[in-house]
C-alpha cells in the first residue's frame, strides 16, 4: 500500500471529511430554508438559487468519487446523440445493482452540467436523510410511497410541476423499484413467468406503472429516454464505504438515446415496451460478462474541477474555525467541554454511519422480497 492510499484510509481524515459534508449540508439547508419566502415573489429565481445550492452539497459527493478515489467512468454511447446530452431535458431508466449507481448517475450529470438540477422518482424513506432529504424537498425531487393507490395522483402531480422548469435536467427512474438481491429476482422472475414473460438474468422485472405516468406527464417538456445500464469492471461490488477508503472503481455505463414520441402512449402498450427494454438491458449485460464491456464506440465526457473545487472553499471554510477551536479546547483543560466534544463527534460519527447505511444493499428495504400471490388472470 503506497503513502497516499494509506493516508486515504485513515479514519480521522474520514471524519473530518464527514464534518465538512455534514456542516456545509447544514449550512445549505438553511440557505434553502431562507429561500421560501423568494419562492412567492419569483418561483424561477427561487428554483435557480436552489439549484445552485443543491449542486454544492451533491458535487462533494462526486468529487469523494471522482478525486478522492479516482475512480473512472467510462460512456459508451452513439456519438450522434452526446452533443444532445446536457442540452434537453430527459428521463433517464438505469439498471439498480450497485451501492453506488445513484453517483456514477450524478458524476454524468455533473459532467453534463445538470447536476443541480437533476431529479428522480425516489422512495419516501430518503426524504427524512438528513442533508440529502432535506435539500431534496427544495429541489422538487418526486417522492413515492411504492404503493399505486397512493402514488399515481401525487407523481402525476409532481412531474407536471416541472413543465416550466427554467433549466434542463434529468430525471432518474429506477424501473426496478428496488436493489437487485439474488431473493428479490427470484420473486421477480416467478411474476414474470405469470405473466408470460421472458425472464431476465441480471435485472428484476420493471415496475412499468411508475414509467407509463413519467412519460405521459413528461411529453412535451422531456424530449428523449436515455435508456442506461451501467457495470463496474471486474465484478467489482462498490461501495461508499470503499470510496471513503480511496478505493478505485472502473464504471461503465451504455445510453441509448431514444426519442419520447418513439414510445406508445396507452398504458398496456408503453408497459409492453418497457418490458421489451429490460430484456434488451439483460442482452447488453450478457454482453458485458462475455466481453468485458458495452456494445458500441467510447465518448466519455471529462471531469470537470468544479466539484473538487467546490470542496476545498467548504472545506477551507469549516476546517479552519474547527481546527481553531480544537486548540482552545485542548488549552483549556476543562474535563466538561473535552468530553461534550467527544460526544458530539461519535453522534456525528453515528449518524454519518447511519447516513452511509441507506446506500448498502444488505440493509435495504423488504420491498420486492415478500411472495406475491400470482393471479394469472
Ligand atoms: C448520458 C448519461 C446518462 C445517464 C446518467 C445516469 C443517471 C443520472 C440521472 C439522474 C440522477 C438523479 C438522481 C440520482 C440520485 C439519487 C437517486 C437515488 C435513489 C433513489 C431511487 C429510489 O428510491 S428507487 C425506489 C423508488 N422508485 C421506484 O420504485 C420507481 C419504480 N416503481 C414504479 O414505477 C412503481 O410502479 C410505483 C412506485 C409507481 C408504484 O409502486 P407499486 O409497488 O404500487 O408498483 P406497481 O403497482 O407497479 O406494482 C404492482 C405490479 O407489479 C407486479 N409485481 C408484483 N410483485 C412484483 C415483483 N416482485 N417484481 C415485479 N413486479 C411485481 C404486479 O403483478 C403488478 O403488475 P401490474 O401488471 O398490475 O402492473
Ligand atoms: C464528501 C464526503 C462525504 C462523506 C459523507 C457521506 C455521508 C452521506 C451518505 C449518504 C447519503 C445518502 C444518499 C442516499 C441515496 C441512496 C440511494 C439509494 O440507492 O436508495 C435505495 C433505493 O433506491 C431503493 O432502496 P431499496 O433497495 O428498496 O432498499
Amino acid at each position: 500500500m503506497g503513502l497516499v492510499q494509506m493516508l486515504k484510509s485513515q479514519f480521522v481524515l474520514h471524519l473530518l471529511m464527514v464534518y465538512v459534508f455534514m456542516a456545509s449540508g447544514v449550512i445549505v439547508n438553511l440557505l434553502q430554508l431562507c429561500t421560501l419566502p423568494l419562492w412567492l415573489v419569483s418561483k424561477q429565481l427561487a428554483r435557480k438559487v436552489n439549484i445552485r445550492l443543491g449542486y454544492s452539497i451533491m458535487s462533494q459527493m462526486v468529487a469523494l468519487l471522482e478525486w478522492w478515489s479516482a475512480t473512472e467512468c467510462t460512456l459508451y454511447t452513439d456519438p450522434k446523440s452526446y452533443p444532445l446530452y446536457g442540452k434537453e431535458n430527459a428521463i433517464v431508466v438505469l439498471n439498480h445493482n450497485f451501492e453506488i449507481d445513484f453517483l456514477c448517475g450524478w458524476t454524468f450529470c455533473e459532467r453534463f452540467g445538470v447536476l443541480g438540477s437533476s431529479k428522480v422518482l425516489a422512495k419516501k424513506e430518503l426524504a427524512y436523510v438528513p442533508v440529502i432529504g432535506w435539500m431534496w424537498y427544495f429541489l422538487e425531487i418526486v417522492f413515492c410511497k411504492r404503493r399505486w393507490e397512493d402514488d399515481r395522483k401525487t407523481v402525476a402531480e409532481s412531474l407536471q410541476n416541472l413543465h416550466d422548469y427554467p433549466e434542463n435536467f434529468w430525471f432518474l427512474l429506477h424501473c426496478e423499484g428496488t436493489r437487485f438481491t439474488p431473493k428479490k429476482h427470484e420473486i421477480s422472475m416467478q411474476v414474470a413467468e405469470s405473466k408470460g414473460l421472458p425472464k431476465l438474468k441480471y435485472h428484476l422485472l420493471p415496475r412499468t406503472k411508475g414509467f407509463w405516468v413519467t412519460v405521459q406527464n413528461l411529453r412535451g417538456n422531456a424530449a428523449a429516454v436515455y435508456d442506461s445500464t451501467l457495470n463496474f469492471r471486474n465484478n467489482e461490488a462498490p461501495t461508499l464505504l470503499g470510496l471513503l477508503n480511496g478505493k478505485k472503481y472502473h464504471a461503465d455505463l451504455y445510453v441509448r438515446r431514444i426519442p419520447l414520441d418513439t414510445i406508445p402512449e396507452g398504458e398496456a402498450d408503453c408497459a409492453a415496451w418497457l418490458h421489451k427494454l429490460y430484456q434488451e438491458k439483460d442482452s447488453f449485460q450478457e454482453h458485458y460478462a462475455q466481453t468485458g464491456r458495452f456494445p458500441g464506440p467510447i465518448k466519455s465526457p471529462p471531469r470537470r474541477p468544479w466539484s473538487l473545487i467546490n470542496w476545498l472553499c467548504w472545506s477551507c471554510l469549516l476546517l479552519f474555525p474547527l481546527f481553531l477551536l480544537f486548540a482552545r479546547l485542548v488549552s483549556s483543560g476543562s474535563t466538561v467541554t473535552i468530553a461534550t466534544t467527544v460526544a458530539f463527534c461519535i453522534a456525528v460519527s453515528v449518524g454519518a454511519r447511519w447516513m452511509i447505511g441507506q446506500t448498502e444493499i444488505d440493509r435495504g428495504s423488504s420491498y420486492g422480497n415478500k411472495e406475491v400471490s400470482i393471479n394469472n388472470n
